[in-house]
């Protein structure tokens, strides 16, 4: 059930997933609309259509991708499912028993491309996403000196955030899913090929979405599987309500930091011309390749404005999970060990404060 308008340009219905909780539209307002930076000072989420952001990258298809990335390496997950979980592999490799959701690949884009081919014949999905770095051709540095940074170091600087900390390029197949997390970070998402479906909960729905422990590998990621939801394990999770916005090349969508996030790219309608150029079309299974249809994004990470000097009370859905936060990390560490935290805190909190 979903309230209000949804975008219904430019992909293909059938690859809305249906999930168990209400849905309302993010709203989607021109750049030249007050309403935008009232929304953003207030951190809420809206989508920017006609900002200009990365105009210049609207071109980046894969054959100019693969013309100007330049010869760096890419980090390449690769998913036995569509979901793409992320975890830390620090804190991984001191869990033994965690099982590794996504397994990750250091690759070249050509590689990349062949990866694509082959993967369609395979289980196994993958998903590019590279931090933009001095590694990059010349032309893709033009692309990016011709972002619209007036425009987004205008707001930067109005909402006095910190500095822009990533900008993160991510190429992902039709179908992919990346699950609800949230970043602690605030993200211009943009969108330059294909389309996603960002599916949105508000920092106050911590108790609805069971955030894995701070010191587990899937930090800042719900336990839920919206696709198969444990209502026994995770019962307030029938309180999650969703905001969503649909996003297409041009969209900006402002995540405010805290918010919940799903991304789910989805099937496009007009299968984009890549113009790999002389890409060797047999790979090396023999089938003559052509490459699967992909999303492509960009995200702009800044770090968050600094605390106000006098605390507001009653605080902030936001500054409570921080505060969460900061006490989850002090106990691990307070008792050597993460696995005792759960225990003190019942010790703590049972028959004393509930
Ligand atoms: C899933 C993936 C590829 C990944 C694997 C391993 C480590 C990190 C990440 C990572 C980080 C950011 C994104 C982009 C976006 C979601 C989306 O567009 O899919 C998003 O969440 C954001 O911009 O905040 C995607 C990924
Ligand atoms: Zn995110």
């Amino acid at each position: 059930m979903s309230y209000g308008k949804r975008r219904r340009t430019g992909y293909d219905p059938a690859s809305i997933q249906e999930y168990t909780f209400p849905i309302e539209n993010i709203p989607r307002l021109s750049a030249r609309d007050p309403e935008v930076y009232r929304l953003i000072q207030a951190s809420r989420p809206v989508v920017i259509s006609d900002s200009g952001l990365i105009n210049s990258a609207l071109k980046w298809n894969l054959g100019y991708l693969q013309e100007n990335l330049g010869d760096g390496s890419f980090h390449v997950y690769g998913s036995k499912d569509n979901r793409f979980k992320y975890y830390d592999e620090k804190r991984a490799k001191q869990c033994k028993s965690f099982p590794k959701p996504v397994k990750r690949y250091e690759v070249s884009f050509n590689d990349f491309l062949k990866m694509l081919m082959e993967k369609k014949n395979t289980r196994e999905r993958i998903y590019l996403q590279q931090m933009l770095n001095e590694s990059v051709g010349q032309e893709i540095v033009k692309d990016y000196v011709d972002f619209n940074w007036d425009w987004v170091g205008r707001i930067q600087n109005e909402q006095g955030w910190g500095p822009l900390s990533s900008n993160l390029l991510l190429i992902g197949l039709e179908g992919n899913i990346t699950p609800v997390h949230y970043d602690e970070q605030e993200n211009f998402f943009s969108q330059i090929s294909g389309y996603k479906r960002c599916l949105l909960f508000s920092p106050d729905q911590f108790e609805n979405l069971y955030p894995h422990p701070v010191a587990h590998p899937c930090d800042r990621q719900s336990q839920v599987d919206f696709s198969k939801p444990d209502f026994e394990r995770f019962p307030k999770f029938r309180n999650a309500r969703a905001m969503e916005a649909i996003v297409g090349p041009g969209d900006v969508l402002y995540i405010p930091m805290y918010w919940w996030h799903q991304v789910e790219s989805l099937k496009s309608l007009s299968p984009i011309d890549h113009k790999l150029r002389d890409f060797s079309t047999t790979t090396s299974s023999g089938s003559s390749g052509d490459i699967p249809p992909v999303t492509v994004s960009v995200n702009f990470w800044y770090r968050a404005a600094p605390l106000p000097a006098t605390v507001k009370f009653p605080i902030s859905a936001q500054q409570r999970v921080s505060v969460m936060r900061n006490i989850e990390k002090l106990l691990a560490s307070a008792l050597g060990s993460a696995d005792e935290v759960g225990k003190l805190l019942s010790t703590m909190v049972d028959g004393r404060y509930n």
